[in-house]
């Protein structure tokens, strides 16, 4: 029998006795995994091997963990270092007790945030107490560190450390779990009389060289088959965000429900920002510090000078017979002022106007999913700039239902299913709603939008008779409720997550 190079190496390193893993293999032959892989597929195809597959979970130590390993955990110096301190007797200053652990930086909040959490003690208003019976011997965390092993090289299979332990472990970023694909090669007893019979090496070439060619010698030799199966390293290619691919999601679902899109500017003029919104010239949402003013230019051209005075009038004199208006200054060149807007609202009243593309008539639906700018201050939820999803309907008649069933419709599209309503106040709509979501993992409940149905005041200037029910929604929000990550920088910017933005799917 004759046999290529790779594949008689394989078939002399198996055994008919036990299962060789690739790796084993590979190291007895000095070959590639992948081109063990593909000898090994071969082989079996020839019925001289038999090829079994399992995935194995394997976990190793970070960087952190690893010095962990070797100083303790931070926490369990803490400890150890208060008992010194007498502090299981009576409380310690603690930055006393956190000067003599030795512990640094980040360290130092490390220990502290993992204290109280595992029982070593209390921490009160500038003192550390510790618990007598707490024992660092029986902390789970600082046990599995010892076992684990610390590089890719010993990487064990899935060892005894439960499962609690191991997430708190990785969600500390001190292990790292990763599955492979292990294949495992016994000799048949095909492969076993072959190889009694002995097997002659057919050399096949796996690459073409310039040699080859130039000297002719490709038209004489034997070339190795590809093998799409082989294992192969593993690459991470580029990847459309998670935050656009939701956005996109988002367009589809509401095309599906009847909606057109919007467009618009990102700089707009406070008019169509505010003002058309009956938002008052004083309300605080319009100081400078909370918005972001263009500072070249610093106002709008032009401005629909009709509209303008309808609006003006709503302000000063309110809408129909009840109506007051604010009865405080309105002043055309402060609704002229240019900034970034603040919610994408200002397409709505832009569309609703007549200004984009005429006068819409009822029933109509629109969305837009758009960037707006806001000058919060950066926290977990809170970004200076997010998407808005923005959308309005124009009807005869619409109620609170209505709205509410629509929120129903669109969120359980993505899975989201238990939607709170809570009243709440809009200088443009009566009544209004926030909207709530419960956060994946845990379980608080997360504002993700405002809406209401805009009321007399905003409508009738715009030359609007009819209902319009409306919506800002946060796309980042529903994104978290849809992947259960807790700070909106693990998406954005330099802190975000690269495993959760190569890994996650979106799906709808
Ligand atoms: N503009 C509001 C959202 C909203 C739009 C339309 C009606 C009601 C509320 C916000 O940014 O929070």
């Amino acid at each position: 029998m004759q046999l290529k190079e790779s594949q008689v190496a394989v078939l002399e390193a198996a055994s008919a006795d036990e299962a060789t893993s690739v790796d084993a293999l590979a190291a007895a032959t000095d070959l590639p995994p992948e081109t063990v892989t593909g000898a090994a597929f071969e082989l079996e195809e020839a019925d001289l091997v038999a090829v079994s597959e399992r995935v194995d979970e394997t976990i190793t130590l970070t960087d952190e963990g690893r010095a962990y390993a070797t100083d303790r955990l931070p926490e369990v110096r803490l400890y150890e270092t208060a008992l010194e301190a007498g502090a299981d007797e009576a409380p310690a200053q603690m930055g006393q007790v956190i000067g003599q652990s030795g512990l640094e930086g980040p360290q130092v909040d490390i220990a502290l945030s993992n204290y109280a959490r595992k029982g070593y003690g209390a921490i009160d208003s500038g003192e550390i107490t510790a618990d007598p019976d707490a024992d660092p011997s029986v902390d789970a965390e600082a046990n599995a560190l010892e076992v684990l092993p610390s590089d890719e090289e010993t990487a064990v299979e899935r060892v005894d450390i439960d499962e609690k332990t191991l997430e708190g472990l990785e969600r500390r970023g001190l292990a790292d779990r990763r599955e492979s694909t292990v294949r495992e090669v016994t000799l048949t007893e095909a492969g076993v009389t072959a190889l009694m019979e002995g097997i002659e090496t057919a050399e096949t070439i796996g690459q073409v060289t310039p040699d080859l060619l130039t000297g002719g010698d490709w038209e004489d030799v034997e070339f190795a088959e590809y093998n799409v199966e082989a294992d192969a390293e593993r690459f991470d290619g580029g990847n459309v965000h998670i935050l656009r691919q939701t956005a996109e999601r988002v367009k589809d679902v509401l095309v599906g429900m009847g909606f057109q899109e919007m467009e618009g500017p990102h700089v707009d003029a406070d008019f169509w920002i505010n003002d058309c919104l009956f938002m008052p010239q004083d309300h605080p949402a319009r100081t400078h510090w909370d918005r972001f003013a263009l500072e070249a230019p610093t106002h709008i051209d032009d401005l629909p000078a009709q509209l303008v005075a309808d609006v003006e009038r709503a302000h000063r004199e309110g809408v129909g017979a009840d109506g007051e208006g604010y009865r405080s200054p309105w002043d055309e060149d402060f609704a002229r002022a240019l900034a970034l807007r603040g919610h994408t609202t200002s397409l709505s009243a832009r569309y609703l106007a007549g200004h984009e593309i005429g006068e819409i008539d009822p029933p109509a639906r629109y969305f837009s999913v758009e960037k707006v700018y806001r000058n919060d201050t950066l926290d977990p939820t809170h970004l200076l700039e997010f998407f808005q999803i923005e959308g309005w309907v124009m009807a005869e008649d619409l109620s609170v239902r209505d709205l509410m069933g629509t929120f129903e419709e669109f969120y359980a599209q993505f899975g989201i299913t238990d939607i709170e309503f809570k009243p709440h106040y809009n200088p443009y709509t009566e009544p209004s709603f926030e909207l709530f979501g419960t956060h994946p993992t845990t379980g608080e409940l997360v504002e993700i939008g405002n809406s209401g149905i805009f009321r007399e005041e905003m409508l009738e200037p715009l030359g609007v008779d009819c209902d319009v029910m409306a919506w800002g929604l946060a796309l980042e929000r529903l994104l978290m409720l849809m992947y259960g990550f807790e700070d909106i920088r693990d998406i954005h910017g330099t802190l975000c997550d690269l495993e959760l933005l190569r890994n996650t799917e979106v799906t709808y």
